[in-house]
This record gives structure tokens, C-alpha cells and sequence, in this order.
């Protein structure tokens, strides 16, 4: 098979293009999301400095010891994550049971090598935020600058999404305001080898986030990987775009239900990182990544939008709220 190529598009040009290039983004946007279920942008509107911010205070964060991320430690259920969620708390394998093949699943369960902090938007009163204050100051100020610059890169691609689509001005964003998105930081700590090749333990198995699209960084090492829908559940790496400010965004199970399945949740996974697929022993370095999972807001029905419902694709999912489906899907997490 051809190498795997995931389009890289300028996403300057839906800010500071001609109405034909702004519209020809908009449709390149819409196509690799239907092709794909994922996107590579540059010129997106989060800055170097800001990237560079994230990897700073990610690994201030997860250098703190047991005993201060426990203050803020996250209990399992069903509503939305915040604070710290240690290894082996969220289990990915559960959400897509049904490709795992050749896997008793009754017998064992594939875990996830990973830790990770979560945490909604500042305004947030619902479920409240938890964050490591007294140990780690400024780190508060820094999440919510990020969120707030997430949450308006992902209004934007909504928007561009709305030009892609030939759809009316604002039909999604409006779904999207008040914010109730969550940023995630994670952290994938150093793996031996041997722990890996027993094959019940990855950094994240094959899955589709909940929401409508998400953000992601991933660092210098990789190992971030894509179905390649020409052979489905067969996977390629997302690539890691060295010295150069690259977002990968997938879309997610939201988006699949409002445009009735005309673009469905790209599915992924956490894999060892390529260059080291043939290592035989030792161990895979740490790695981390941060992710913004853009998410409707809790009252909003994640049923298909009018504008994707026809004689020949009549509406495959019901109207819940965006909040319902959440607890729905994090419950399975579990
Ligand atoms: O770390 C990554 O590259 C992906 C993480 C991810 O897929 C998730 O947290 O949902
Ligand atoms: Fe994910």
C-alpha cells in the first residue's frame, strides 16, 4: 500500500484568505474529516510560545510527587474528569470490545499505560475543577490561558466547517456555547519492552473520543497513530513534524452524530513509537501530549443536525443532550 498521507492544510487562509480560498479551506477541512477522521493544521492560531508553555507545565506537573497529585486525585464515575487520574484508571479497550480480535476479554483486561490531568472550562460551577495550587502556582493561569485559546481555535474550525459544509453561519457553533469542553494533559511514563510485547498493556488503545473534535500536540517522540480506512482497524503513524507548530484534530463520536455519519470519529491509538517498532528489549522512552476535546454544551442535543438528515440517510442516532451522552461514554471508561 502507498504511503498513508494525512493533508496538512494553512489554516491562515480561512482568517486572512479571499473568499475563494477561505471557502476552498473550508472544503479541504470537510473532505479530509470525511476521508480520515483527522486533519493536520498549521498557522492555527495557538503560538510557539504557547506549545512550549504546555510541555513546561506538563512536566512540572507529573515531576510532583504521589502524595501532592493525590490531593487532587480524580474519583472514577460517570460525570466529566478533573484533576489527576492515575495509571490504569481509564481503560480505552472497553470502548471499541467488538475489534479486539483473537483477545479473551472475559479473561483479562488491556490496560492503559498513561496518567493524565483533566479539566473544564473556568467558568465551570457544575463540576468543579481541581488544581494543584499550594504545590504548583501559576499552573491554574496557564490551563485556563490554553483552554480559552483551544476553545477559540475549535470555534474557528467549527466555523470553517460550517463554510465546508455549505451550511448556515453559526448551525454549529451555536451547539457550542457555553463552553464545556475539557483540556487533558497526559503523560505516558518510561515502558519496558518485554511489559509491552506481552500485549495486555498500551499507552492507549484503538478508540474515538466522545466529543466533537479534539486538539492534539503530541512531543518530539511520537507514536500517535491513525486508522488507515483503506484497510479498517489497521493503523499508521500520525507524524511528529520536528521544529515546526503542527495540530493534529481528529473528530469525534459528537460529530458523527450531528452529521448523521457523513463524517465519522477518527479512530486512533497510542503505539510504541516509530524507529522503535523493532526494539527487542530495554524500554520506550516517556512521552507526553496534551489534548483539548472540544465538546458541545451540556444542554445541546447531539442528534443529527436537519442539515444532514435525507430521504437517503434518514437520522441514525436519537436526541439526547451532550451531557447524557458524556456520562453514557465515560461510564463504560470504567
Ligand atoms: O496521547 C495521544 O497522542 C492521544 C491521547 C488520546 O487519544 C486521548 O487521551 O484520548
Ligand atoms: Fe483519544
Amino acid at each position: 500500500m502507498a504511503d498513508f498521507d494525512l493533508p496538512l492544510l494553512d489554516f491562515d487562509l480561512f482568517h486572512n484568505g479571499t473568499p475563494e480560498e477561505r471557502l476552498q479551506l473550508g472544503e479541504a477541512l470537510v473532505e479530509s474529516f470525511i476521508k480520515h477522521g483527522f486533519v493536520r493544521l498549521r498557522n492555527h492560531g495557538i503560538t510557539d510560545e504557547m506549545v512550549q508553555n504546555i510541555w513546561k507545565w506538563e512536566k512540572k506537573f507529573f515531576a510532583m510527587t504521589e502524595e501532592q497529585k493525590l490531593k487532587i486525585y480524580h474519583a472514577p464515575g460517570p460525570d466529566p474528569q478533573r484533576g489527576w487520574s492515575k495509571k490504569g484508571l481509564e481503560t480505552t479497550s472497553k470502548l471499541r470490545k467488538e475489534n479486539y480480535v483473537g483477545v479473551d476479554k472475559s479473561k483479562t483486561t488491556l490496560l492503559d499505560e498513561k496518567e493524565h490531568f483533566d479539566c473544564g472550562p473556568k467558568e465551570e460551577t457544575q463540576f468543579p475543577n481541581l488544581f494543584p495550587d499550594e504545590d504548583l502556582p501559576g499552573f491554574r493561569e496557564f490551563v485556563y490561558e490554553y483552554f480559552e485559546a483551544a476553545q477559540n481555535v475549535c470555534l474557528d474550525i467549527m466555523r470553517a466547517c460550517e463554510v465546508g459544509f455549505h451550511m448556515e453561519t453559526g448551525t454549529l457553533v451555536e451547539k457550542c456555547i457555553p463552553a464545556a469542553s475539557e483540556l487533558r494533559m497526559l503523560y505516558y511514563p518510561e515502558v519496558a519492552v518485554e511489559t509491552l510485547k506481552k500485549g495486555l498493556i498500551k499507552r492507549a488503545w484503538p478508540h474515538t473520543d466522545f466529543g466533537i473534535i479534539t486538539l492534539l500536540f503530541q512531543d518530539g517522540l511520537g507514536g500517535l497513530e491513525c486508522e488507515d480506512r483503506r484497510k479498517p482497524f489497521s493503523f499508521a503513524p500520525v507524524p511528529v513534524n520536528p521544529g515546526e507548530n503542527v495540530m493534529v484534530v481528529n473528530t469525534s463520536d459528537t460529530f458523527t452524530r450531528w452529521t448523521n455519519k457523513v463524517v465519522t470519529g477518527g479512530l486512533h491509538q497510542v503505539n510504541t513509537p516509530p524507529g522503535l517498532q523493532n526494539q527487542q528489549d530495554g524500554s520506550i522512552p516517556e512521552r507526553y501530549s496534551s489534548v483539548f476535546f472540544f465538546k458541545a454544551h451540556r444542554g445541546a442535543s447531539v442528534g443529527p443536525i436537519k442539515h444532514f438528515v435525507t430521504e437517503e440517510n434518514p437520522a441514525h442516532f436519537p436526541d439526547i443532550t451532550a451531557l447524557d451522552f458524556h456520562r453514557e461514554m465515560t461510564k463504560i471508561l470504567y
